[in-house]
């Protein structure tokens, strides 16, 4: 178990998981992934969300550690996506006595996930605002649904200040992971929490009221200084604002010629000072990453090869994610590469015309299979509509 502080009272009994190959079998983590789990020993004893059943035999050796001699009273289950609940059945059996504390979509999903026979006479459903008191702590319960599951909700622990905020403020890797936050943070943010940016805006309005001294996450570190740094970051994200000025680049390319004059743009935007220049090839760079990006700055430009009359299929990859993930916003431009009838163009049109709030930024550029020179101006044309003042 990664050697986590937090207080006299709230003990880290998370585990890592260093060998799972794809998040939600999908998002690269070559740095693993962190199930939190805490356990609140007062009068009462409580545990908050369980953990993967990946790290069972980890997780449930941590518990037994934090608790001793002493049974677990309450489970509090703010998620029931199966990476946090996945060992509730056998947090029952092991102390017979304790109550799961939910809501009332929790216990609806928790029945379509697993059979759990004793649940019904072992629940106490919860309402936003209500509290439960566990000796000198107190948790208060806040219902903040698609936050990214409709059944989530968050719990503030009223004597420490402590806010258990779910998926919210996680991140990609375990937590001995020695690295930027903001990073795997926004990555996290933008593929898995990015539809619900309202959502969220919610969640943080709720939170400007409480008194808060630590965030503790469901995934990645517990946040216990500069806390205004990562609620601004989160207000930027959820709020589809740019986080920085630069332009991202996103390439699909068959052959390379696309990509070579995505390299070329990128030489032209840097040489007429824009402030960052990011490119990535889409056809093999992380697609998680690329969302990231595509969100990050304020500018995006989407360059593809043409596919058997549409766009080659890692930029309608890219595409569907942005759609997905509500892209809006944002300055797009738009680059096509087609040998006979370049038909890209109208593909990624297609996609970003129903986007909000989008500027596109002219030309739309066609090259024939290689830069030329007619094409090259083009593209000239394009780098400086996107560094024009
Ligand atoms: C399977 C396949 C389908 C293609 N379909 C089209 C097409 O529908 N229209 C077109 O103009 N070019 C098409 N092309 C040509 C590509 O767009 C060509 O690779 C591109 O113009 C050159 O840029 P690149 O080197 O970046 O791939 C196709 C190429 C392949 C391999």
């Amino acid at each position: 178990m990664a050697d986590v502080k937090i207080s006299k009272s709230i003990v880290y009994i998370g585990a890592d998981d260093k060998d799972i190959d794809l998040f939600e079998s999908q998002y690269d983590v070559p740095n693993g992934m962190a199930y939190n789990s805490y356990a609140i020993l007062d009068e009462k004893v409580c545990i908050m969300d369980t953990a993967d059943k990946r790290v069972s035999d980890v997780w449930l050796a941590n518990v037994k550690k934090a608790l001793g001699d002493r049974k677990a009273d309450y489970l509090v289950v703010q998620h029931v996506e199966p990476d946090h609940s996945g060992n509730i059945a056998k947090l029952m059996a092991e102390y017979p006595d304790m109550k799961v504390v939910g809501n009332a979509k929790t216990f609806t999903m928790l029945g379509q996930f697993f059979d759990i026979p004793d649940i019904g006479a072992r629940s106490i459903t919860v309402k936003e605002g209500d509290t439960l008191e566990l000796g000198s702590h107190t948790l208060k319960f806040f219902m903040t649904p698609m936050v990214h599951w409709p059944e989530v909700m968050m719990t503030y622990e009223v004597s420490e200040g402590a806010f258990f905020s779910a998926d919210a403020f996680g991140k990609f890797g375990t937590l001995d992971t020695d690295e930027d936050w903001a990073c795997e943070a926004r990555r996290y943010y933008f593929n898995i929490v990015g539809k619900y940016g309202a959502q969220v805006q919610a969640v943080l309005k709720k939170a400007a009221a409480l008194d808060i001294k630590m965030i503790l996450p469901l995934h990645g570190p517990i946040l216990t200084e500069n806390l205004g740094y990562y609620i601004d970051l989160y207000n930027t994200w959820s709020s589809y604002e740019p986080e920085n000025k630069g332009i991202f680049i996103a390439c699909a390319s068959i052959h390379g010629n696309t990509l070579a004059a995505a390299e070329k743009l990128k030489e032209m935007l840097e040489a007429k000072g824009a402030e960052k220049v990011s490119l990535s090839d889409i056809t093999r760079d992380d697609q998680a990453e690329a969302v990231e990006d595509a969100f990050r700055y304020d500018r995006l430009v989407l360059m593809s090869s043409s596919y058997d009359g549409g766009v080659f299929p890692p930029m309608e990859e890219l595409l569907m994610h942005l759609r997905d993930k509500t892209y809006r916003n944002r300055k797009i431009a738009i680059v096509e590469n087609g040998s006979w009838a370049p038909s890209a163009a109208r593909v990624i049109k297609g996609y970003v015309e129903k986007f909000k709030d989008i500027t596109l930024v002219e030309p739309v550029v066609t090259i024939k299979s290689a830069l030329n020179a007619e094409s090259e101006k083009a593209l000239e044309e394009l780098a400086d509509a996107l560094t024009a003042k």
